[in-house]
């Protein structure tokens, strides 16, 4: 489902900022596989996803998502392969328009039919039933305005939405690191659900180590540009964090350090 072959980005090339950030990524996903992705302060977490979903274009290396070569395919291009959510509640919605009208927005996202045809009732009973799964009791406030709902509606409603079209990869970026824990934690097992229920697959990019094994059924571990430990089915089962911090040590030769890991 996803390929990525040996890409390599440097920012700023030829300045006093030059910064290798991905040297060498490789990572194969087959359908339905859910990675979790961890990693120290600047390892090229964020930066994979970014290339992924082509913010800007790799340097050399090749992309495929589902067979097809999107290396060189525009952001906008590459939006129809993906579902994106990110740390920032507010990112993800459009805060001044109700529930579903952001939704009727997500589930009309490529088609030439805007909001101005309105929202039949067949699809509202859809985005009912679909908000109703969330269990956060947001199926009786279709018209409620986005802005007026907590980090976590907000997060859970942006899930949703990028899932609506069943999108061939979901990228999660720290899509919790906002929340406190108890809202994170019902965020994911939302995530978990969705991911699930439409057969999706995903990466999810967290700094909770414990999260990371719990949920998926693959984990990646990236240190400077690339991916230093990759670990699959009952091996992810067993591990403990414990496990994690010795091996990260044994490959990359240093104690693992991430600020807001430390902090969780
Ligand atoms: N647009 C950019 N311009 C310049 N440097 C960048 C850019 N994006 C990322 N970097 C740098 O690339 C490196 C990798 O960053 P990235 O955000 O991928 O790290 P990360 O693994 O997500 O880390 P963290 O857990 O600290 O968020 C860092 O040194 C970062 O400063």
């Amino acid at each position: 489902m996803l390929k990525i072959d040996n890409i390599k980005k440097t920012f700023n090339p030829g300045t006093i900022n030059e910064k290798v950030a991905l040297n060498g990524v490789n990572l194969s996903l087959e359908e339905g596989d859910f990675v979790t992705v961890i990693g120290g302060n600047g390892a090229g977490k964020s930066t994979t996803l970014n290339a992924i979903a082509g913010v800007w274009p790799v340097d050399s290396g090749k992309i495929y998502i589902g067979g097809d070569d999107v290396t060189r395919l525009s952001e906008y291009k590459r939006a129809k392969y993906l579902g994106r959510v990110f740390q920032d509640p507010m990112t993800g919605t459009a805060t001044t328009m109700s529930i579903e009208e952001n939704m009727a927005i997500a589930a009309r996202r490529g088609q030439s039919r805007g909001l101005s045809w309105g929202i039949t009732k067949k699809e509202r009973d859809v985005y009912r039933e679909m908000l109703a799964t969330l269990d956060l009791g947001l199926e009786d406030r279709l018209s409620s305005k986005v802005g007026l709902l907590s980090g976590g509606q907000r997060q859970a409603i942006t899930l949703l939405m990028a899932s609506i079209q069943k999108p061939r990869l979901l990228l999660l970026d720290e899509h919790t690191a906002a929340l406190d824990p108890k809202t994170a934690a019902k965020v994911l097992e939302i995530s978990d659900k969705i991911i699930a229920d439409h057969h999706l697959t995903a990466m999810m990019v967290t700094h909770n180590m414990k999260d990371a094994i719990v949920h998926g059924n693959r984990l990646i571990m990236m240190h400077e540009g690339r991916v230093i430990l990759n670990i699959a089915g009952e091996e992810k089962k067993k591990l403990t964090v414990e496990d994690l911090l010795h091996q990260f040590e044994k490959v990359s030769g240093e104690e693992f350090a991430n600020d807001k890991a430390l902090l969780s």
